[in-house]
């Protein structure tokens, strides 16, 4: 197909102003467009001209005209220029020839360039593991326990790296300095949670409570009366009876094991002590077993009650939704889990009614201390002082959702690490036997340690916070999600892009950790000014920013007073026919990461008055 001059001429000149639009950065759609402009006349000549390499030139240039045209039109026209150029023919004359040698050269050195600044300007995305399938994503590829699977991917892909969940984007960061940039310097951009989650949608009243709120004003002013109302070292004070009635439960409990010669299952006691602890501070009621001096009482039908509602609502909440990341999938509802959920949620909703409406009742009947008020009797004083012009109110779901939120969160998270914490200490007898020494030293033998205690008990602190390094009880914390895009590292994270904190694997990163896998307490007492509080970026077991956990204070001391508890009222031992480098370390993922397998332990009493060992009256 051959072009006459004219035609050949425009063609070239549309390749050449192409390419000084590049070059000047200029805004490419206007160059092409003013370019293309030139041909519009020729219009047909050149659709015949480009049939030869099948281009729609006749698109081209409506595109052109639009804001649609883009670099990669820009580069199809470029080809099409060049290739009708070359099949001009020599009697179209010299300057043809001259302007197919001179668009043939360019074209050598100027569409790879092009490539490059094609890719440079597609958002450059985190790297992402091979292997992802159709719909699915990475999916597939995360296995039993996603956190090692994402630990891996860390070791070959970096610090940061981009995850296809379903149609979910996620980002996960494993270092320090990462960890940084998301909850500290772009902590506004990431301070929201994802609203995808089927179970956390139901059993959060609809994201209300605080643990799954989005990032608003709501979640704020919940924030503020978690913070000033619920977990003021007022009020941690004034719980403190009930935590000593409930650690000498769980003495009293395991001195029990004890005399019958069989081990203790620390898992069930450690989970009985905590969930007692939070339920009387949250609801008024005790969570399982029986009263003092095994006296069964009405609050513990009503606890037995919701411990058979919070065990399924946690192992529903543990199972695989297909439903949360692919969402048009969600009415296949595999397994029927999403009406499980509903059902769940319903005999949630009736009990907590009850809970409300006694409370209700007891406001009616005249006031109540302010150190016999539990949570709900907070949220309720709250819900009924509250100003009728102010927008922001909480309200009877909202009270039930923040009440759910503080049981979830509250119960497993510290009986999770003392258990890890116990574990290591028995597969470090040199560290326990270190600890015992500062116990002694301390408190002595005739009385049991005391949550005043803890201050001056600087090995102890060291061996939590190494504990909470090797083993943070939420080892991905909670999903965060993006609310606007934004950069990290020179790679461009969209809006609505989930992310993960691998807390498990920032403490155990090597260029943040001596001998990151060994249990060396040691390591905190010449460094002590690395606290849990989410200063220290390499230590992250409750956050940091604006989401972090809002009781870093609760949590640690409940943590270090039962195992100075435990290590100080019992010399530990593993039943007999096992040895301590043989006891398995293995995690069974979810949001809290227990071990794999309950720790068993033989207990015996070591100090000196046994009286010391009875619950109080
Ligand atoms: C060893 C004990 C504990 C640990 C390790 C822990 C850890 C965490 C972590 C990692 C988060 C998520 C942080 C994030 O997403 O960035 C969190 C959030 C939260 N924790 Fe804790 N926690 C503990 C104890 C508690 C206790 C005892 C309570 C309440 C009684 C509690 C209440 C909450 C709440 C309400 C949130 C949600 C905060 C929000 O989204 O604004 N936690 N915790």
């Amino acid at each position: 197909m051959s072009l006459c001059l004219n035609d050949s001429t425009n063609t070239s000149l549309i390749f050449w102003l192409q390419i000084i639009g590049f070059c000047l950065r200029q805004e490419v759609g206007f160059i092409t467009g003013v370019s293309a402009h030139l041909c519009v006349e020729q219009q047909l000549l050149l659709d015949q001209a480009f049939s030869n390499t099948n281009q729609k030139i006749s698109d081209l240039v409506t595109k052109s005209r639009s804001k649609e045209f883009g670099v990669m039109e820009c580069l199809k026209l470029s080809i099409a220029s060049v290739s009708s150029v070359m099949n001009s023919t020599p009697e179209d004359g010299p300057k043809v020839q001259v302007f197919t040698v001179c668009a043939v050269l360019v074209a050598m050195v100027v569409l790879p360039w092009l490539l490059i600044d094609l890719q440079r300007r597609e958002p450059k995305l985190p790297p992402s593991p091979q292997g992802a399938w159709p719909i699915v994503g990475h999916l597939p590829l995360l296995g039993k326990n996603p956190h090692i699977a994402m630990k891996n991917w860390a070791n070959e892909l970096g610090d940061m790296f981009l995850l296809r969940l379903g149609s979910v984007p996620a980002i996960v960061i494993t270092s320090p300095e990462m960890a940084r940039e998301v909850l500290l310097t772009q902590d506004k951009t990431w301070a929201s949670r994802p609203k995808r989650k089927i179970s956390a949608m139901y059993f959060s009243y609809n994201y209300r409570g605080i643990t799954f709120a989005q990032y608003n004003a709501t979640w704020r002013y919940l924030r503020k009366i978690v913070m000033l109302e619920l977990l003021t070292t007022k009020r941690l004070e004034a719980s403190l009876p009930v935590r000593k009635e409930e650690m000498l439960q769980m003495i009293w409990s395991i001195v029990q094991d004890a005399k019958s010669g069989k081990p203790v299952d620390v898992r069930l006691r450690l989970n009985n002590k905590m969930a007692n602890e939070i339920f009387r501070m949250v609801l008024g009621c005790r969570f399982s077993g029986s009263k003092q001096g095994d006296v069964q009482g009405d609050d513990d039908v009503k606890g037995r009650e919701f411990q058979d509602i919070i065990d399924e609502n946690q192992q529903l909440k543990g199972l695989f939704l297909l439903g949360d990341y692919v969402p048009w999938l969600r009415f296949l509802d595999i397994g029927g889990i999403e009406k499980r959920i509903k059902v769940c949620q319903g005999r949630l909703d009736r009990f907590l009614n009850k809970v409300v409406d006694e409370h209700e009742a007891n406001r009616r009947k005249g006031p109540i201390a302010e150190t016999d008020k539990d949570m709900v009797d907070v949220l309720l004083r709250t819900m009924h002082e509250q100003d009728q012009k102010e927008t922001l109110k909480l309200d009877v779901n909202t009270i039930k959702a923040t009440v759910m939120s503080m049981i979830a969160a509250g119960v497993d998270t510290s009986s999770i690490t003392v258990e890890w914490g116990m574990a290591e200490l028995i597969r470090h007898p040199d560290t326990m036997q270190k600890l015992t020494e500062e116990l002694d030293s301390v408190v002595g033998k005739t009385r049991m340690v005391q949550e005043n205690d803890i201050p001056n008990l600087k090995y102890l602190q060291a061996v939590v916070k190494e504990v909470l390094r090797l083993h943070p009880p939420a080892p991905l914390l909670i999903p965060h999600v993006s609310t606007q895009d934004c950069e990290i590292a020179g790679y461009h994270i969209p809006a609505d892009t989930r992310l993960y904190v691998h807390a498990h694997a920032i403490g155990r990163n090597e260029k943040a950790w001596d001998s990151p896998l060994d249990f060396d307490p040691e390591r905190f007492i010449s460094r002590p000014e690395i606290d849990l509080r989410g200063h220290d970026f390499g230590l992250l077991p409750f956050g940091s920013g604006r989401r972090a956990c809002p009781a870093i204070t609760m949590g640690t001391l409940q943590v270090q007073w039962t195992m100075a508890t435990l290590v100080h009222s019992f010399a530990w031992s593993l039943p007999t026919g096992q040895c301590f480098e043989d006891l398995d370390m293995e995690e069974e993922f979810g949001i809290t990461t227990p071990r794999a397998n309950a720790l068993t332990l033989h207990a015996a009493p070591r100090l000196i008055d046994t009286d010391l060992y009875q619950p109080c009256c």
